[in-house]
């Protein structure tokens, strides 16, 4: 399937990225620039024929007929026989959406607008805290979007309980006033053990406190039965649809923390900037596409130029988090290794994800990304212009340093430059040593996108167009992006350890290593 991409990646592997540069209409030929965002990926190997065998793979994978039929209702996630429509938690002002002959958008408008009752009479109350117990999509997204909009915070203040390490809900719980704090169990499934340990914990807090938890709790969960179980009212619990996949949901009731937080209206305008960016994936051409050519330059960099990482670089504070959720997001979506038939995969499915927000990581780990061995393409995020107008010097020292890096990745330094670095300190032998220690191979791949500011409504085509991302990819991957079979043997397994871990049960028919570690924590527990 990718011979062609491979043929392309090996052809290209001698060039150097700088001097493509010598077209002087490559910066623009090789970028996509769309709904006020411009997707920069001119520092890459590809080159016109490379791109065209990319672009080849979107029409051999029926990207637009697969998405089309998401978009339709259809029952894409086959292996588990459900329509994936997180795009209609944000067909704001867009026509009906059949799932099963029925249109789901009269439900959505009306959970949406419960949502927006309780936020207004929430922030109004004398609420200080709110407490989102969840963990995974049912937690990433709401941090990663709070985090994102924080200069349009101006409800109570958030926190985020996700770990089932007790320290988390412990620490958490140290700073809030029992009788001012809301807690929401966000939980698709309203069964996950980390979440329903810590709701428990959170009811049992309130009990010590001697305040009554009447009021207290929100669900926002698939499981009604589950969320009435634990107590909490009907008109208190947010419901959603199994076509919503948990790493997708921050669109609808999983996103009330973040709509507590700052408002319906910003939330509204998260929305809306999604859904621009569902409507230019389905109707822009694939060159012009920012989601299909996202997706080209990582199957080139993964499947054609065999790179298995992909570093995700916000030089933008406030999405310190989207490299988390992106690996959610990426990870949990696209790590599979059997086709949508169950064959075994002949190729690599998707790529480890990971970053962290310069300018910290240029401190840290971009030492290995501009020396190491191994190559990693780098994938920076920058707005033109910050939210701090007293502090324009931060920010232009900020887009300084992005372009810097990308730069620095293609240019390298070669060992005339390094020589000439040293040559006042070092002769002979040692100026020869030492100048090769300061060598920067460059040539390494980076793509900037770059947007005018981290609004509300560029958060929601940022996230969307990283959705789609990941659902072109996996639809030319030919697997199935909207299942997560890969977490359960752990969740099986933990369940059976728990009594073998609290002594309850001995410890028998376990591995030797298994068995050592139980050993060593009972001896001490
Ligand atoms: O929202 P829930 O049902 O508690 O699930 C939380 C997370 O757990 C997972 O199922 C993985 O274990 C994720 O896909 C999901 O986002």
């Amino acid at each position: 399937m990718f011979d062609k991409v491979k043929a392309q990646a090996q052809r290209v592997a001698g060039h150097r990225i700088e001097d493509l540069f010598a077209d002087a209409g490559r910066a623009s030929e090789f970028s996509v620039d769309a709904l006020g965002m411009l997707f920069d990926y001119s520092k890459t190997q590809i080159d016109a024929d490379a791109r065209a065998a990319l672009l080849e793979l979107v029409e051999t994978g029926s990207v637009a007929e697969r998405r089309d039929a998401m978009f339709s209702g259809a029952k894409i996630n086959e292996t588990e026989g459900r329509a994936v429509l997180h795009t209609a938690l944000r067909n704001l002002d867009g026509g009906p959406v059949m799932v099963d002959g029925q249109d789901v958008m009269p439900e959505v408008l009306t959970t949406l607008a419960r949502m927006e009752k309780l936020t207004e009479e929430l922030r109004a109350s004398d609420v200080t805290d709110v407490v989102n117990i969840g963990i995974g999509g049912s937690d990433l997204g709401p941090v990663m979007a709070a985090l994102a909009m924080a200069p349009y915070h101006d409800g109570p203040r958030c926190h985020f309980v996700s770990n089932v390490d007790g320290a988390d809900i412990a620490d958490t719980l140290k700073g809030c006033d029992p009788k001012r704090t809301a807690f929401i169990v966000a939980s698709k499934t309203f069964s996950t053990i980390e979440t329903m340990t810590n709701a428990r914990t959170a009811k049992a807090w309130l009990a010590e406190k001697g305040v009554s938890d009447e009021g207290k709790f929100i669900a926002l969960s698939s499981n009604k039965a589950g969320a009435a179980q634990f107590g909490i009212p009907e008109d208190r619990v947010f419901g959603f649809e199994d076509w919503v996949g948990g790493r997708y949901s921050v669109w609808g009731p999983i996103g009330l923390s973040v709509m507590i937080a700052v408002g319906p209206d910003n939330f509204r305008a998260f929305l809306r900037g999604a859904q621009a960016m569902d409507q230019h994936f389905r109707s822009a051409a694939p060159l012009e596409n920012l989601p299909v050519m996202l997706a080209l330059v990582g199957i080139f960099h993964n499947q054609g130029q065999g790179h298995a990482t992909r570093a995700v670089l916000p030089y933008d504070n406030r999405l310190m988090r989207l490299p988390a959720y992106l690996q959610q997001l990426e990870m949990e979506s696209n790590g599979k290794g059997v086709s949508m038939d169950g064959a075994d995969l002949s190729y690599d499915s998707g790529p480890i994800v990971w970053g962290e927000p310069g300018t910290n990581g240029q401190h840290a780990f971009y030492q290995l990304i501009h020396q190491g061995t191994r190559v990693v393409p780098c994938e920076f995020l920058v707005a033109a212009t910050g939210h701090e107008p007293d502090l324009r010097h931060h920010h232009e020292l900020l887009v300084a340093n992005c372009l810097a890096q990308s730069e620095a990745l293609m240019r390298g330094r070669s060992l005339d430059e390094a020589r000439a670095k040293v040559a006042d300190k070092f002769e002979g032998d040692e100026l020869e040593r030492q100048a090769r220690h300061r060598v920067f191979p460059g040539n390494r791949p980076s793509t900037t996108l770059i947007y005018d500011k981290l609004d509300p409504e560029t958060l929601g085509k940022i996230v969307a167009l990283y959705e789609h991302r990941v659902f072109v990819e996996g639809v030319i991957l030919n697997i199935n992006s909207y299942d997560q079979w890969g977490v359960e043997l752990g969740k099986e397994l933990a369940t059976a350890l728990g009594p073998l871990v609290s002594g309850d049960a001995p410890i028998a028919g376990k591995d030797g290593s298994t068995t050592q570690l139980l050993n060593y924590v009972r001896a001490r527990a």
